[in-house]
């Protein structure tokens, strides 16, 4: 059980790294702050007489003067661990807007490729207890159902990666008192204070949501108990599916009196799983979708047909079914 304060125990880091036991190969995702440098120490304690190959990456993505330094820090830390360490540059063109996401795709794209060089099977990243508050918080603010309040999963697939958050319960000020500890210094990333970005801005105002009881903690049992909730949502539309749904490569059909005795959740669940099957994959926004699900209700309810496109689906209700299937290219959109 995670102490109050104070450095992460060997036992604690057992029972966190749980999830990578009997593991052949592990990238740590290493970007030189407290984070991610108390993740690199654990680690090696934790690997040391385990029999698996521990690398570490840092991506340096030349968008800070200092960063090459950052990175440079990692791998010295690296050398002292006995650990294998590479510094991935994001090169190539870096767009004007949406840098942090760009930044973030470019990131991940670079681990998994570094990842599948080393035949690492575990992508493992320090995301605290404070990183998932503040990525509820984001949900929150974006109006996200129960999937996107579930936060950041510990345990993910990444392409043919497994990502591992071990540190997702544990808070940032314990990690600092382990890199303390082990008198080992971390970097300071200037843009985690910039308030150009929603992440830090929120940061900056966590003292007074603290004061009004959104606390870290509570925001990250929201999420864990959303996740549960999620996990029992999707396993009913499991269910549902197998009896309601009648689908094949080209089309899925769904007899509209039995779609519409569906508690909603559920139904929506159903027609968004179907178009992710016949569409060609494109994100829609949730909000879209539940405008079409209501439209397709009221048709069903009141007799009528409807034919409209969702995610490069074709989403129409005709003779009393809602029929999905891919939809002919350059249709009109809902
Ligand atoms: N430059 C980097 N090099 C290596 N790993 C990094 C780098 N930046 C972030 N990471 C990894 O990702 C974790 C989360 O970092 P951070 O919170 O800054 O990213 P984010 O963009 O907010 O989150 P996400 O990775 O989910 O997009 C870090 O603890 C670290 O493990």
């Amino acid at each position: 059980m995670p102490r109050p304060g104070g450095p992460v125990t060997e036992e604690e880091a057992a029972a966190l790294f749980q999830p990578l036991e009997g593991s052949v190969g592990v990238l740590a995702a290493v970007s030189g702050g407290a984070d991610s440098t108390a993740l690199l120490l654990l680690l090696a304690r934790w690997s040391s007489n385990r029999g698996l190959r521990l690398c570490a990456a840092t991506i340096d993505h030349g968008l800070r003067p200092e960063s090459g330094d950052e990175a440079e820090k990692v791998a010295a830390l690296a050398r002292l661990l006995g650990i294998d360490h590479r510094t991935l540059r994001w090169t190539g063109a870096k767009p004007v807007s949406s840098i942090e996401k760009a930044a973030r795709t470019a990131r991940y794209r670079l681990l998994m490729e570094y990842a599948a060089e080393i035949g690492a099977l575990h992508l493992v990243t320090a995301h605290t207890l404070d990183d998932q508050a503040e990525t509820v918080l984001m949900r929150l603010a974006a109006g996200s159902g129960p999937a996107g309040l579930a936060g950041m999963r510990p345990v993910s697939a990444r392409g043919d990666l497994i990502h591992v958050r071990p540190l997702l319960g544990v808070p940032k000020t314990r990690l600092i008192a382990t890199c303390d500890a082990a008198g080992v210094s971390w970097s300071e990333d200037a843009s985690n204070a910039d308030p150009r970005f929603a992440r830090a801005r929120l940061r900056a105002g966590r003292d007074v949501l603290d004061r009004e009881g959104l606390t870290a903690e509570r925001l990250a049992v929201l999420a864990r108990r959303m996740a549960r909730a999620d996990v029992a949502i999707e396993q009913a539309v499991d269910n549902v599916w197998a009896g309601l749904a009648m689908s094949g490569p080209a089309q899925t059909r769904i007899d509209g009196a039995s779609f519409l005795a569906l508690p909603e959740e559920i139904g929506l669940r159903m027609m968004l799983r179907a178009v992710g099957k016949h569409g060609d994959g494109t994100s829609e926004r949730l909000k879209r979708g539940e405008a079409l699900f209501d439209a397709v209700r009221d048709a069903l309810q009141a007799g009528k047909s409807l034919g409209r496109t969702l995610g490069g689906a074709r989403v129409a209700v005709s003779k009393g079914q809602l029929v999905i299937s891919t939809a002919p290219p350059r249709r009109e959109t809902v």
